[in-house]
């Protein structure tokens, strides 16, 4: 049977920061096929590129150099407005801050309706809340949750817009073990349910889920390998 398209498709990709001392390197060269199913993890040392390329994949930047399809298209050629469709329609980005995913003032419900809403899905709470360990929270403000519960519940705002690919960046580096664990149980239960799922990770726990794992070392793409999950 012929191999589904890759849902990215990253050809020499390479981003730069300019800074008052220079110019600095994000990521370059990188070029990697990743697949429609499954858990990608992007591991590699601090400063790595792992978070520049995540933003890359999320459409929140540009790549200065190389080409990036998403789903067969070529996002380079996309405008501003149509990338930001694409983010919201399809694209759940999950930064490592639980705070920065969510709206703080809203209950956790109302959370879930907003992102379904601006995917212009329909959304039932508890149907979303159940699989992730957050029955019964529908009613609370979001800082009655803990760190753990509020990462969740930003994978599930993911799953009320349906997006297609879920990108976290380093989702259970801000928690203690057993909120991790809880994390992990939920990244188990989006692969289960099909979606692509790319995290940057140190977290060997993490990567032992991955179905592959590609390594960055200096924003070079070391290898890709297959992991235990796959
Ligand atoms: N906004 C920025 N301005 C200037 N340089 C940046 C910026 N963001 C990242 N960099 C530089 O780009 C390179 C890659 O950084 P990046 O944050 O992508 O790595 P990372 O692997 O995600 O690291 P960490 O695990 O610490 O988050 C590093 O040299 C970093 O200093």
């Amino acid at each position: 049977m012929r191999e589904p398209p890759p849902i990215f498709r990253l050809r020499d990709i390479g981003v730069d920061y300019r800074t008052p001392a220079g110019t600095v390197t994000g990521v370059a060269g990188v070029t990697l096929d990743i697949p429609r199913t499954g858990l990608t993890v992007l591991a590699g040392p601090s400063g790595s590129g792992k978070s520049t390329l995540l933003r890359v994949l999320g459409l929140f930047d540009r790549p200065v150099r190389g080409e990036l399809t998403f789903a067969g298209l070529d996002t380079g050629a996309l405008s501003h407005r149509r990338r930001r469709a694409l983010r919201r329609e399809q694209l759940g980005l999950i930064f490592q801050n639980p705070a920065d995913n969510l709206l703080p003032h809203l209950t956790v419900g109302d959370n879930l309706r907003a992102a379904a809403q601006s995917a212009g899905h329909p959304c039932d709470p508890e149907l979303l809340l159940a699989p992730l360990g957050l029955s019964g929270t529908g009613p609370w403000r979001v800082p009655a949750l803990s760190g753990g519960q509020q990462q969740r519940l930003a994978f599930g705002c993911a799953l009320a817009r349906r997006s297609s690919v879920i990108l976290a960046d380093e989702p259970t580096s801000q928690l203690d073990d057993a909120s991790a664990e809880k994390v992990l149980d939920t990244l188990r239960y989006l692969v289960d349910q099909d979606f692509a799922v790319l995290v940057t990770s140190h977290d060997e726990r993490l990567i032992g889920l991955a179905a592959r794992v590609a390594r960055l070392r200096d924003g070079r793409l070391e290898e890709v390998v297959d992991g235990a999950g796959g």
